[in-house]
């Protein structure tokens, strides 16, 4: 479970998000609003890029200001840009590279890494320079090394805003298969239909927190 608890949050000294009280435990929620409203920071406070300036977030227990480590090995972050993410040159590479330091061999990377590859329609590309993949495929690669770790909780940050219409499918379908909870920030409307649950923000505000359709339905009018 994530909890909010009394949270604003902060960017660059101005406040952006406030008065935020909520607990999030269902395995699709999905973050809408207009541009600026805060849907980022929001996703940012989850997994502790972003603290808190008043109020506190815990992770199962673990709050992001004084238990980051924790909190970053229990919710795992795609960007929209998978440039800010993919480090190492190569696909094997990259993946590996988030399984450092967690206890494991390297028979057990190289296990683990094949096995990310194969699940995410990447096998074959273990020596594929990652600058010289499509963009799709570089979001799959971001969403591998991401899920590579195992994290409980995934939040993703408008991770098909730069892909076609076949990609973003792609995309949704990996998601659809995770086991895990995700937490979707979008724009995209027709992506949220079958989410379990739906925050409006707007300005800085949590504005409607339900079921897609009469989310979506707050946000049209408030889009007018
Ligand atoms: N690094 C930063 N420094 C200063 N201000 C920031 C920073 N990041 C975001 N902001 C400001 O915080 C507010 C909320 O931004 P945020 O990125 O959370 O909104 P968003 O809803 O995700 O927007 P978008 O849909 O455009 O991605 C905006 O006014 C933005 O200008």
């Amino acid at each position: 479970m994530i909890a909010l608890t009394g949270v604003a949050a902060e960017r660059g000294g101005r406040r952006v998000l406030s008065d935020l009280d909520l607990t999030l435990t269902e395995r699709r929620i999905a973050i809408v609003g207009a541009n600026g409203s805060g849907k980022s920071t929001f996703a940012r406070l989850l997994n502790g890029l972003v603290v808190p300036s008043e109020g506190s977030v815990t992770v199962d227990g673990f709050d992001t200001k004084s238990s980051g480590k924790e909190v970053r090995r229990l919710v795992g972050f795609v960007f929209q840009n998978p440039d800010n993410q993919i480090v190492y040159p190569t696909v094997a590479e990259d993946i590996g590279f988030g399984l450092k330091g967690r206890g494991l061999d390297k028979p057990a990377i190289a296990a683990r890494v094949a096995a990310t590859l194969d699940r995410f329609g990447l096998t074959g590309m273990d020596d594929r320079l990652a600058h010289e993949l499509s963009g799709g495929e570089r979001q799959m690669l971001a969403l591998a090394g991401v899920m590579a770790t195992a994290p409980r909780w995934l939040v993703m940050d408008e991770p098909t805003t730069l892909l076609d219409l076949r990609n973003t499918r792609r995309v949704m379908d990996a998601v659809a298969a995770l086991d895990q909870h995700v937490v979707f920030v979008t724009h995209d409307l027709d992506l949220i239909a079958g989410f379990d649950r739906v925050l409006v923000f707007e300005a800085g505000c949590l504005v409607a927190d339900a079921a897609p359709a009469e989310a979506v339905a707050a946000y049209r009018a408030i889009a007018g």
